[in-house]
Order: structure tokens, then sequence, then C-alpha cells
């Protein structure tokens, strides 16, 4: 590497003394302190990171007295932005309803969550509504696309609805992240499943929101089509700086991730950096082992 010829600048010499200034006044952030307790999340975590989604303390409860299911139970962990995460545990342990308490579409019975820096669980609902359309993404199994819409019209149509403009360039670059450039005027049942579901990831990214979050994005296609969607959800997180979080039973999905979080019975039990589909499913084995002898 060149050297630099400049010369360092001299430290400024001061003849007069610093005038007096009035102290400034620093305002607590209201932000969450997460987890409140070391856990497996909080160490393997970035501590600078920024949280692009947080829970504290997060219990769902379904039900009362002896038909009370507890979903969720005192669930803290953060997903950091511009990171791909997968949420990985048995059916039954809680997935889905972190996902949903965490995007705003399900309310929590106690604790807190955050999108951002904005507490979702004291919002009212009109407040939330708008929180989901304008920071969360989503991807489900189902495509939901409207049949009768080309794949552009599909895309924009959040935004459409929203009365808000899409950035025409950044547009133009998640259209081009998901391979989707030559199947614009496309309608639905001209598409496979796999680009289906690309333009479905491509209308979650149109408004570039601070998270998307995938509920099995890829359990209704098949594995070639599956690997497309998830490369093109991987590089929306490279590329474009996305944060995503997905939830998923298969290994080979959570090795797209950065990070997996494992549940069990409503609670986070472990994680993984860095994963591969080997120690993910090495991961799953030996839990379920410690299943059946607990
Ligand atoms: N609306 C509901 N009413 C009652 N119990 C519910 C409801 N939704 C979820 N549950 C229960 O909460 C627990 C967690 O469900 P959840 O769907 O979050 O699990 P999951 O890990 O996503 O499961 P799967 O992998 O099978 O989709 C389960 O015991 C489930 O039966």
């Amino acid at each position: 590497m060149e050297q630099s010829s400049q010369t360092p600048r001299p430290a400024p010499h001061r003849t007069c003394p610093r005038p007096t200034r009035r102290p400034r006044r620093i305002r607590p952030r209201p932000a969450p302190e997460v987890p409140v307790t070391p856990s497996p999340a909080a160490t393997l975590s970035a501590p600078h990171a920024v949280a692009a989604a947080t829970a504290e303390r997060l219990t769902k409860s379904y039900g009362t007295g002896e038909t009370r299911v507890v979903a969720l139970d005192q669930v803290s962990v953060r997903f950091e932005a511009g990171r791909f995460t997968a949420i990985m545990g048995p059916s039954g342990s809680g997935k889905s309803t972190l996902m949903h308490c965490l995007a705003g579409l399900d309310s929590a019975t106690e604790g807190h969550a955050w999108i951002g820096d904005t507490e979702i669980t004291s919002l009212s609902d009109k407040q939330l509504t708008k929180l989901r359309r304008d920071r969360v993404g989503f991807v489900f199994q189902a495509f939901n696309l409207l049949p009768t819409l080309t794949a552009a019209e599909n895309i924009t149509l959040p935004m459409d609805i929203a009365g808000t403009k899409p950035d025409a360039a950044w547009l133009n670059q998640v259209i081009e992240t998901v391979g989707l450039s030559g199947r614009l005027k496309h309608r639905p049942n001209q598409l496979s499943g796999g680009q289906q579901q690309r333009v479905a990831v491509a209308r979650a990214l149109a408004s570039k929101p601070a998270i998307i979050f995938g509920d099995e994005p890829t359990g209704n296609l098949d594995s070639r089509a599956g690997a497309e969607v998830l490369q093109f959800l991987r590089n929306s997180v490279r590329e474009l700086g996305q944060t995503v979080v997905m939830v998923t039973h298969d290994p080979m999905a959570a090795a797209y991730a950065d990070r997996v979080v494992f549940l069990a019975d409503g609670r986070v039990v472990d994680e993984m950096a860095d994963p591969t589909a080997e120690r993910v499913l090495d991961h799953m084995r030996r839990f379920e082992a410690v299943g059946r002898t607990s």
C-alpha cells in the first residue's frame, strides 16, 4: 500500500480558555436491555450491532386454566440488522408465534417486542398496521400473489395501496437481485413456483423494510426452486443490506443464514453462528436424543 505523503496536522493550539458550556442533557434512550440475564443469544451476538427486532421476556399464552398453552415463555432474543437468522425447533416449539409477535401480527401476553427502536407491544392496532406496512416485509409459505396482476404489479401492490412511490433505482436493484427482469409482465400462473416466490420476495423487499420475516418461505417449493429463493434472500442480505428472519424446519435452508436460533417448549435453548446443514442436523439429532432421555 502507498504511504501518504501528507504530514500529520498539528494539534490546534488554544490561546483562549474554552468557553464554559452548559452540560448537555443526555436523554435516556428507551432501548431495551436485552437480554437481561446473559443468554447464549447475547454471547454470540456482536455487542455493538444494531437490533432490527428484539424480544424481551416475551410471553404468549393461549386459553386459560387447564387448557392454557404457553406458546412463548419469557423469550429474550435480538436479531441484528443486516443479518440473516433462521429460527428452528420442533413442531409446536413456538417459532411461528415468536415471529408473529415480533412482526406485530399477534399480540404478546407479557413482555416487550421492538422493531428497531419502536416498541411494538405498546402500539395501537392502527399504529401496528402502519408499522407493518412501512417497516416490515413478509414472505409466507403460500406465495399470496394476486392472479390477475402481473409480476411487476404484484411487487408494487403494497406500495400502490399505501399510496407511496417506489424508489425506482432500488426497485431495479431488487428485481435484478431476485432475477426477475425477464418475467415482469408475466402473471402468477405463467410462472413456476420458485419464480412466484421470488416475486413475493421482491414484493417484501420493494419498500425497503427494516426487516423481512419469512415463515417457511420454501415450504411449498422443490429443492431446486427452494435453493434459488434462499439464495435470493441471502443476496438481499449480502448485497442490499437487508435483515431477514426466517422460520424453517430444513437444515439445508438454515445453512443459508448467518445464525440459527433454536427454540424448544417456547424458549430459546441454543444458537449457532455460521451454520452448515451438517452441524444443524447434528445439533437437532443430539437435541432430540436429550429430549427422549429427559
Ligand atoms: N391460536 C392458538 N390457540 C391455541 N394454541 C395455539 C394457537 N396458536 C398456536 N398455539 C399453540 O402454541 C404452541 C406453539 O405454536 P407455534 O405454531 O408457534 O409452533 P411452531 O414451532 O411454529 O410449530 P410448527 O413447526 O408445527 O409450525 C403450540 O403448542 C400450539 O398448539
